[in-house]
């Protein structure tokens, strides 16, 4: 799914309305005869003085048959088109539905394809909140701008042709008059999409708050603070009672003067009507008709000048969404010539490895979504940024066993993350098995399976965790990999074994149960290139030793190169080479042995401490 970047943080109503449409595809058509049947309704209502003209007219004259065949044929018609405006509701909430639908998936879609650490930057909370609340009161513009002020604009016009009809005088008056009913809700539309912005926000702040207080139970128990997280809880609250308050307050002020302005039309005409019937230039039935339609003018007029207001406010919050769809997207090239590239080399020292060129890295402090010009597409880096990874090389070699080992934040992570295809490098080059992720960071990643220290597991059974690494495995080897990771005695000791359901984020299980699903998932897909950042931290020297052991066996049979990040040295003494990180820097490298033989060496210090 790829969307047409809107141009501006903030899209006008016209290039909003025009991509709505756009997005309603076939839907167009069920929407169009939504918009069309809903006007049953208008015309029900229009039909009201035309009957009471007619009615007290006829009945001046005393013509009671031709009432009574009036009164049938209008109550057909009236079911009718009651019958029509109800299946016109029943095709706009469809087709709206529809859209919102479309709206919110390409808005997941989105989000699923910001470079990992822009989407990790941005809170969980606030990304759910633009793809579901702010995409669907997006898409609402449409209905409110065609059913809502559409319908309602059509009412103040027919019914200002009949007055036209009844008395063209007072009916120019008004027809001059009316831009007036929506003047408020212009005139503050600047303040109004402000105003929506600032709630639609707060709104996500809110939700953060309460999504950190409710998976972070645990912690907040174990330290008495409850109330600490309670506090910043109220704190937003408040901040978003006070904007719904502001926001009341605005909106009141549209309606006022919307209702004044209406108001004072409506009663000019009134007014006027009254001194031409005392003129005896009005029949009874007219003046009846007159004044029911006086209502039919003053309604619309405080409708569209309320709507107009709600639509401005959505429309400052379309800001938000709009930020999502602005913001830089992971690269996507693809071209069968350069991504197979791998398949095309010839040396088998470029196949099943990892190299990184002169990598330079910095994690961006604003990376996060921000409903400004900053996200944009070709926004760059922030200049302030602070290289982590400065003209960082290394090579893996096909088939080896390599260990990054360092000091805590010395960037073994990042460095590992960024073979893996999950970072991008800001300066030098990373290829993953000949490909390159700078230029389609999908396609790249397809070579590794990346196994973090704190997995994620996912909503499902404990076979569907472990499947979708390779959807299409057998059973035999799905146990297989499970037992390759210690995981199968475990699994089988479960009440439905493979078939358990796993509660949210796996928490039924220990920690060392849940890295060794991760462990057998990543076994089970069969990718080249294996990482394990931490993968064995929460395992007992037995069990990882047993681990290990397997997966060097494996990687050995199938010629996978395997990356291991390890602060329990033992883990990785056996590798083929070390490599030994330092604030973002190579400190050292070579075998075990060799590293020990260094005096005053990085790695000889981390040994005798573990
Ligand atoms: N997403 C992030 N945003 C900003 N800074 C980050 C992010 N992730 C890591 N860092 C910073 O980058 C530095 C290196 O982190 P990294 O996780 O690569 O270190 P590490 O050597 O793997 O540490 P550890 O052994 O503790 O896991 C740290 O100072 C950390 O604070």
């Amino acid at each position: 799914m790829h969307s047409p970047i809107p141009p501006s943080p903030s899209p006008t109503l016209r290039q909003l309305t025009a991509m709505l449409w756009k997005k309603l595809g076939k839907g167009r058509v069920l929407f169009g005869a939504s918009v069309i049947l809903s006007l049953g309704e208008t015309v029900v209502m229009l039909l009201v003085p035309l009957l009471m003209e007619i009615y007290f007219n006829r009945l001046e004259l005393g013509q009671l048959p031709y009432i009574y065949n009036m009164m049938l044929i209008s109550t057909v018609i009236v079911i009718v088109l009651l019958g029509l405006t109800i299946l016109g509701f029943y095709y706009k909430q469809k087709s709206m539905s529809a859209l919102q639908r479309d709206v919110s998936l390409e808005l997941a879609d989105e989000a699923q394809r910001l470079p990992l650490q822009k989407a990790t930057a941005s809170h969980s909370a606030d990304l759910a909140q633009r793809i579901w609340a702010d995409g669907d009161k997006s898409s609402w513009i449409l209905s409110t701008l065609f059913h809502g002020i559409g319908s309602q604009a059509i009412m103040l016009v027919l019914a200002a042709i009949y007055m036209l009809w009844l008395q063209w005088e007072i009916a120019l008056g008004l027809f001059v008059l009316m831009p007036l009913g929506i003047l408020g809700s212009h005139l503050l539309r600047r303040k109004l999409g402000v105003i929506g912005l600032a709630v639609a926000d707060q709104e996500a702040a809110v939700r953060q708050c309460q999504q950190d207080a409710l998976q972070g139970m645990e912690t907040l128990r174990a330290f008495g603070a409850e109330g600490w997280m309670m506090d910043r809880f109220v704190v937003e609250r408040h901040k978003l009672n006070g904007l719904y308050m502001q926001r009341m307050w605005w909106n009141e002020l549209v309606n006022g003067l919307t209702v004044s302005l209406s108001l004072l039309i409506t009663w000019g005409s009134v007014l006027a009507v009254a001194w031409l019937a005392v003129q005896g230039k009005l029949q009874i039935g007219a003046l009846m008709a007159f004044f029911v339609l006086v209502w039919r003018i003053y309604n619309p007029l405080v409708n569209i000048g309320r709507m107009w207001g709600e639509v401005q406010q959505n429309l400052g919050q379309t800001a938000r969404i709009s930020a999502l769809w602005r913001a830089k997207k992971e690269p996507n090239n693809f071209s069968p010539t350069l991504n197979h590239a791998a398949d095309s080399l010839s040396g088998i020292e470029q196949q099943h490895s990892i190299r990184w060129s002169n990598v330079s890295f910095g994690y961006d402090e604003h990376a996060g979504i921000q409903n400004d010009q900053a996200n944009d597409v070709n926004a760059s880096k922030s200049e302030a940024n602070r290289l982590l990874l400065q003209q960082f090389s290394l090579e893996l070699r096909p088939g080896s066993f390599t260990a990054i080992v360092g000091p805590s934040g010395s960037g073994k992570s990042t460095a590992a993350k960024l073979g893996a295809g999950l970072l991008l490098p800001d300066e030098g080059e990373v290829s993953i098995c000949g490909s390159n992720p700078n230029y389609n960071a999908e396609y790249a990643r397809q070579f590794v399976a990346y196994v973090p220290q704190s997995p994620y597991l996912f909503a499902g059974t404990i076979r569907d965790n472990l499947l979708f690494g390779k959807p299409d495995a057998s059973e035999a080897e799905l146990v297989d990999a499970a037992k390759a990771a210690a995981a199968h005695a475990f699994i089988e000791a479960l009440p439905n074994g493979y078939d358990t359901p796993l509660k949210e984020h796996g928490s039924s299980l220990s920690g060392g149960q849940k890295q060794r699903l991760a462990i057998a998932r990543a076994m089970l897909s069969g990718r080249p290139i294996w990482i394990f950042d931490e993968a064995t931290s929460a395992l007992d020297t037995d069990t990882e030793r047993f681990v290990m052991e397997s997966v060097r066996e494996r990687t050995l049979m199938h010629g996978s190169t395997l990356l291991v990040i390890a602060h329990r040295l033992t883990t990785v003494q056996d590798a083929d080479a070390i490599i030994v990180m330092e604030n973002g820097l190579i400190a050292e490298q070579g075998t075990h042995e060799l590293l020990l033989q260094r005096p005053e060496g990085l790695y000889r210090k981390l040994w005798n401490k573990n």
